[in-house]
């Protein structure tokens, strides 16, 4: 049979979906395999999930700085796409947007190979607008993505939300997986799949700033390269009884984090935004300010519409106003009022819904014979 190929990399936000779909496909039956950037984040989340990677050279274009070395790596980046594509002899290209899709979508399309998209944000990034046209469809989280299309592909254009890993544990069993007291409530913070350099520094800083709280934990994903610089923080700004609440790690499972977790403080990436809906955990969020298109605040702002949430904005960011806006989500009415309200947005059904629609296109139905056909081939 021939493979479904993936087309994926650079964030969680690209990769995390592109992997709920590999889950789907492959429990129908089909086979699935990747391809992203050497060395980038997907070179080692897709092979610890179980699925095939091939790893090509591929590197952000950096629109602000043209420069012949992007040309050379972008071209070298399209060999070994195209070499991939000559061994796996994919079906179809199912690209994620970023730039570790465009090697393995362009590819596509000079093999003559068929290719679709999934858009995340509100506003399409280059990878999806330069491949929609041509497209066999281009699956969307959110809706009013089709307007920043051309023209041409729209019709394509379906709403299937954002797939997330639709796993869920009782809250119980996470902690005790976790390592965490059960009876106490618990904030995750979260930066999006490297972590944040801001929420690093502010949130221990604000968790000071809360004062004495009913028992309140905190569990906090650093980033990989952040680690020591919170441990370090941590030390610093916290008393030994509150670091004794307060939990830090460089990369947690997403399905036991949230699963344990009774509120967030997070970025506003459309993937943890998902994840908290889907786990009907109320966020504070902090939008990433240099965010393409100020798409974060957009993100956060229509969470905040849905009362699923508050937003703080960067220039805002004081441990005085983020301890203020946390100690308000923390009490107990207006946590059950916002994680109700969260658990109105649950993205449920998304990876369904892709998988179904790609599944149609490996198996297009049939052209109906004419009557005149079928009588020719009865007296034949
Ligand atoms: C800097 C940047 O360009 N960010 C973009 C990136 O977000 P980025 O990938 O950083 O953030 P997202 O919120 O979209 O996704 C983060 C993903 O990482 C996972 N995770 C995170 C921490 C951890 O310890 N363990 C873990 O598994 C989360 O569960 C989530 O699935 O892609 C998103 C979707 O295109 C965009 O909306 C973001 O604006």
């Amino acid at each position: 049979m021939k493979p479904v190929l993936l087309a994926t990399g650079g964030t969680g936000g690209h990769i995390y979906p592109a992997l709920a779909l590999a889950r789907a496909l492959a429990a129908c039956g089909y086979e699935v395999a990747f391809i992203g950037q050497q060395g980038g984040l997907e070179a080692k989340l897709v092979p610890d999930a179980g699925f095939a990677f091939w790893g090509v050279r591929a590197g952000k274009y950096d629109r602000s700085r043209p420069d012949p070395r992007q040309a050379v790596r972008a071209a070298l980046g399209l060999s070994d796409a195209l070499a991939a594509l000559r061994r796996l002899r994919p079906a179809l290209v199912v690209g994620f947007g970023g730039f570790a899709a465009f090697p393995g979508l362009a590819a596509a399309r000079l093999s003559g190979v068929p290719w679709a998209l999934h858009e995340q944000n509100a506003y399409p990034g280059l990878v999806t607008r330069l491949f929609a046209r041509g497209a066999r469809f281009i699956g969307v989280a959110q809706p009013g993505v089709a307007a920043h299309l051309p023209r041409a592909a729209r019709e394509r254009v379906v709403t299937v939300g954002m797939p997330v890993r639709e796993e869920r544990l009782p809250k119980s069993e996470a902690r005790r997986r976790l390592g965490l007291p059960e009876a106490v409530t618990l904030t995750l913070v979260l930066g999006g799949s490297q972590g944040s350099a801001l929420l690093n520094r502010a949130v221990p800083e604000a968790f000071a700033a809360l004062g004495a709280q009913a028992p309140h934990w905190v569990l906090h994903s650093s980033g990989a390269a952040h680690l020591e610089t919170v441990r370090a923080h941590l030390q610093s700004c916290l008393s030994p009884s509150q670091r004794e609440r307060y939990r830090v790690a460089p990369y947690l499972d997403t399905v036991l984090a949230w699963s344990a977790a009774d509120l967030g403080v997070t970025r506003a990436g459309t993937g943890t935004l998902a994840e908290a809906a889907f786990h009907g955990v109320p966020l504070l969020m902090v939008p990433l300010s240099t965010a393409a298109d100020n798409h974060q605040l957009h993100n956060a702002r229509a969470v905040a519409r849905d009362r699923a949430g508050t937003v703080v904005e960067e220039r805002d960011l004081q441990p005085v106003t983020l301890a203020a806006a946390w100690r308000h989500l923390l009490e107990p009415e207006t946590r059950a009022r916002a994680a109700a309200a969260a658990r109105e947005r649950s993205p449920a059904g998304a990876t369904a819904r892709l998988c179904e629609r790609v599944v149609q296109e490996l198996n297009p139905p049939r052209a109906p014979r004419s009557p005149r056909t079928l009588g020719e081939q009865e007296t034949a």
